[in-house]
């Protein structure tokens, strides 16, 4: 029996997938893996049986991958499961950005005792006009799951589109309208763009994106919208900014509480993947991977281990972490050397300092044979998998 700790509210359908070999429960200890939405886990003490960290969603920036590896554990998101969800409630974004929605709506609240209100919303109504989207330019930051459908939703609105992401998967890079055009740098994207919409995750190297400098680059009266991470933005520049007038209005799905009251700020509450849908999309990949890797140790969308699948071709498996470097596989072979057990078939595949070798077996490796590879210098954590 495995058992899978939860973290945050998963949806259901996700916790139907698995199967009465699984636990699954809030409360649970000694777990083998952490199902989690955006709990910051960065103090998480690890069980000694924890194996596998799965998000459901796409950024990890509430786990610490580096911790993680060091102690094989294989950490998980969903790509793409959310992308739709996001996508929409970017463009509910760029709409309350470009028609002053959001202020009339505010008024015709204060209005239950008037009498006249069908009137007065005739005169009243100039002060929320706004522009189209039609004709202006979007700049995307970042053209993964949710930029891409975001700029091509765009291209459709009949946005000029501007694209920045030096990083772009080739997959990615063929799903993009050939209309989007490409920033070569974010001075480029940022010299012409009306509103900028940010969807590159937050890491160290792209905290604080947004900050004097770069708003210094826009055009005056830009409008930004963020619904990637808090983090990607100086909120002290970004202030200073929305009162100078340089950036209009600031669309934001990570409100601060410094930014949250002012009035060119439209604040939402981390509602981005908050759909059925996305809901479900997440939690069912986030327990297939997890029981997938639990069961046979195949390792689909990690995003700190390398990504290795195959079905079982034999009635065992073993499975090595270790760090990479010249003549692991031999030795972690040589293990085998005295053994009865044939090797059928060997994977190994490396992503940075760490690699992962899966021997398919077609009898028991021995108690002696495991222990010689858990000595080996350089072995992280291996584990037997039965078909
Ligand atoms: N508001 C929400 O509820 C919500 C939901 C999902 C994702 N997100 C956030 O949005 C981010 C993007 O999600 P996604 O599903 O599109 O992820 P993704 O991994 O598919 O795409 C991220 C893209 O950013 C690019 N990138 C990385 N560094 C960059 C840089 N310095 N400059 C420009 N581009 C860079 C990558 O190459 C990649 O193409 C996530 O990391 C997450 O923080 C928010
Ligand atoms: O789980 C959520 O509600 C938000 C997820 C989102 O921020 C993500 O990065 O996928």
């Amino acid at each position: 029996m495995y058992t899978i700790k939860l973290y945050n509210n998963i949806a259901q359908k996700g916790l139907d997938q698995f199967t009465e070999a699984f636990e699954v429960g809030e409360h649970l200890g000694d777990e083998d893996a952490i199902v989690v939405r955006s709990a910051n886990l960065h103090d998480l003490e690890y069980g000694k049986n924890l194996k596998a960290i799965a998000r459901a969603g796409a950024g990890v920036n509430n786990i610490d991958l580096p911790a993680c590896s060091e102690r094989g554990i294989v950490v998980f998101n969903t790509p793409g499961a959310n992308a739709n969800a996001v996508k929409e409630l970017v463009f509910a974004g760029l709409l309350l950005a470009s028609r002053d929605i959001y202020h009339g709506i505010e008024w015709c609240k204060t209005q239950t005792d008037n009498p006249n209100l069908g009137k007065d919303v005739e005169k009243q109504k100039k002060k929320y006009a706004g522009n189209e989207l039609t004709g202006k330019t979007l700049g995307v930051i970042g053209l993964g799951a949710i930029g891409i459908e975001v700029a091509n939703l765009a291209m459709r609105f009949g946005m000029n589109v501007k694209g920045y992401d030096p990083y772009i998967s080739v997959d990615n890079a063929w799903k993009m309208s050939k209309w989007i055009e490409h920033a070569k740098d974010l001075k480029e994207l940022y010299k012409d763009a009306d509103f900028v919409t940010l969807h590159l995750p937050l890491m160290d190297s792209t905290k604080n994106t947004i900050d004097r400098e770069a708003i210094s680059q826009m055009k005056d009266g830009v409008k930004i919208l963020n619904f990637a991470r808090g983090g990607l933005v100086n909120d002290d520049d970004l202030l200073e900014a929305l009162d100078s007038g340089k950036v209009a209005l600031y669309v934001t799905d990570f409100p601060s509480a410094k930014l949250a009251a002012h009035d060119k700020v439209i604040p939402i509450p981390h509602l981005g993947a908050s759909t059925e849908e996305s809901e479900e999309n997440c939690a069912v990949k986030a327990a297939q991977e997890v029981m997938d890797y639990l069961q046979y140790g195949n390792i689909t969308n990690s995003v700190n281990m390398p990504n290795v699948s195959a079905s079982m071709s034999t009635p065992y498996r073993v499975a090595v972490f270790h760090v990479n470097k010249p003549k692991m596989i031999s030795r972690i072979t040589d293990a085998f050397a005295q053994e009865d057990a044939n090797i059928e078939n060997l994977i190994n595949k490396s992503r940075d300092q760490i690699a992962y070798t899966m021997l398919d077996l077609d009898a028991q490796p021995s108690t002696d044979a495991l222990d010689k590879i858990r000595g080996l210098d350089g072995v992280i954590r291996v584990e037997v998998y039965e078909a």
